[in-house]
């Protein structure tokens, strides 16, 4: 089986509005939502074709099976928080000191910031359960980054990635009940789906205006800040293989770590190289991951490619899927 990512449209709602189901609550990117998925792939579609302003672009990609299922979703949204600034906490510590009463310790404090605005930002993606394994999520993550390689000027020098925060077992967040809840008066899914489902507007509204003592919010709360969802344990871990490391950031509601990459540090780009397709006959050569150079009908894949100077063969079928014509330019991993 060979799979491939290319862009999402508005076709592909039924496809997507299944993804969103099967992602579940707490996969706050994907709400369960037609209307804001609806709208959402639209904006894909324009983005692809490069009909919106850099600022609000965000393009959605689809992980494709051979008989057209789709197993996965994937996103780039080109500039964080340009027009409603994107709020998140900053861990800072602030040292105390007393000669008199002999003392010295730190304390940490939450600060409101929006560091991230101006960034790009990698996220949403999710694979169905039957079709994880097989490099079907690192296909999916690395499409992204060939994505900001296809065009540079459309996204930041600077990648970001939220991570999913810590819930317990039965869906409670420990750090929206011991933060976030005290300053929105909402239950956590109440205030996520506003956050989709509004402007916005509200998350800076009700933000907490003055720094936030850690030691005065309970333990289990500040035991969640910075904590990654134990279902996104591996896929922080393969950020991290990407280049990118922890901010020191965390998400408003859930607690979980912002990570991020200058642009030109990541791996797959820093890895892969431009070369001129050729179609025909590969007989023993290894898989690569490979992706188109434009924006406009953007695709990738993980195919068998023969690389030979500058030159990449791919067997006709694979050319095909790509959409791509001997003689047009490809950039390949080289390992
Ligand atoms: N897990 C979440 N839904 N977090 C939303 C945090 C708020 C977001 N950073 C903003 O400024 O809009």
């Amino acid at each position: 089986m060979t799979q491939l990512v290319r862009p999402a449209g508005p076709a592909d709602l039924a496809e997507v509005m299944t993804l969103a189901r099967l992602s579940g609550a707490g996969f706050t990117s994907l709400p369960e939502d037609e209307a804001v998925l609806a709208e959402r792939l639209r904006l894909s579609q324009r983005s692809f074709a490069g009909a919106v302003d850099p600022g609000s672009a965000w393009y959605t990609l689809l992980l494709e099976d051979d008989d057209g299922d789709i197993a996965g979703i994937a996103s780039v949204r080109a500039r964080m928080g340009l027009s409603r600034p994107h709020l998140a906490f900053r861990l800072i510590t602030l040292a105390q000191h007393s000669p008199a009463i002999a003392t010295r310790f730190d304390h940490q404090a939450l600060v409101l910031v929006s560091e991230c605005d101006g960034t790009t930002s990698v996220g949403s993606l999710f694979i169905r359960a039957d079709r994880r394994g097989g490099g079907a999520g690192r296909l999916l993550a690395a499409a992204r980054y060939m994505l900001i390689g296809a065009d540079r000027t459309r996204f930041s020098d600077t990648v970001i990635a939220e991570l999913r925060g810590w819930f317990e077992e039965d869906g409670a967040s420990p750090f929206w009940d011991g933060v976030g809840s005290r300053f929105y008066r909402l239950d956590f899914d109440a205030a996520d789906r506003m956050l989709t489902a509004t402007d916005g507007r509200f998350v800076q509204d009700l933000a907490p205006r003055h720094p936030i003592y850690v030691s005065l919010i309970d333990d289990r709360a500040a035991w969640a800040i910075g904590r990654v969802h134990r279902h996104g344990e591996a896929a922080l871990a393969m950020l991290e293989r990407e280049g990118f490391a922890r901010t020191g950031l965390i998400d408003l509601f859930d607690g979980g770590p912002v990570v991020s990459c200058p642009a030109d540090r990541l791996d797959t780009l820093r890895r892969s190289r431009i070369l001129r397709l050729d179609v025909g006959k590969v007989s023993d050569a290894p898989k690569r991951l490979i992706a188109t150079t434009g924006i406009d009908g953007f695709r990738a894949i993980f195919a068998v490619g023969q690389i030979a100077g500058d030159t990449l063969t791919v067997e006709p079928n694979i050319a095909e899927r790509l959409g791509l014509e001997e003689g047009t330019t490809i950039r390949v991993k080289e390992s």
